[in-house]
């Protein structure tokens, strides 16, 4: 396969999270965002790594048939905790609950990435986050500041929520929806690199 400055070849970003755009921005690769949406239920007695992957393929592969030209990224991340998978939540309620669960316990946080091209490819990331106590008017206020909404175990390690984390193990990036290393590695396996 030939090798391609990341700058002049563009890849698209199956996502609607601008985080994700934002991580890849900070390594330089030129990338199309495509808005998709996919059916984000786990499967009955589905493993949290099989789902992350599943999933991060599932939206790769429905960019890849909006922009047929361009290699495109997926990407899934999910928070566990005692086996269950926690993804964005419902509501307030929810939230709630999620930020009970994962007070003064560590947990971990999965993401999967896929490339899909003319062939697909995709990697797993593990980190384990340490979290404080957080007391239920703290997690109120947390959920009254806006930030949870749209985070898998409502909480975002890269904002405010940032004040609960005591200890990551893994890739900061990968909390955050996109694991820098990892996802260099699977586009220098497409012969995209940088720098
Ligand atoms: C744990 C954690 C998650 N998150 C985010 C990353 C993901 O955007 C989101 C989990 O939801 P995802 O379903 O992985 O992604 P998304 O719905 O935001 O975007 P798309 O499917 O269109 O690509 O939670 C943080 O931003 N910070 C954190 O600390």
């Amino acid at each position: 396969m030939n090798n391609h400055d990341a700058a002049d070849q563009l890849i698209g970003l199956a996502s609607q999270s601008p985080r994700r755009s934002a991580l890849l921005d900070q390594i330089g690769i030129a990338h199309a965002t495509i808005p998709i949406a996919v059916d984000e239920r786990p499967l009955p007695g589905e493993r949290p790594e099989d789902y992350v992957i599943r999933l991060a393929l599932a939206k790769a592969e429905a960019g890849r048939r909006v922009r047929p030209t361009l290699p495109v990224l997926g990407a899934d991340t999910s928070v566990i905790i005692d086996g269950r998978i926690l993804g964005k939540p419902a509501d307030r309620e929810d939230a709630l609950h999620m930020l009970a669960l994962l007070s003064g316990r560590e947990h971990a946080v999965l993401t999967g990435v896929a490339l899909a091209g003319p062939a697909s490819d995709h990697v797993l990331s593990v980190s384990r986050v340490t979290m404080d106590h957080i007391d239920p008017v703290r997690a109120e206020a947390y959920w009254a500041s806006g930030e949870p909404v749209d985070k898998a175990g409502a909480y975002a390690i890269q904002g405010l929520g940032a004040v609960f984390v005591r200890h990551l193990a893994g890739s900061y990036s990968g909390v955050m929806g996109l694991p820098l290393a990892e996802t260099a590695e699977l586009l220098a396996g497409y012969g995209i690199r940088r720098p």
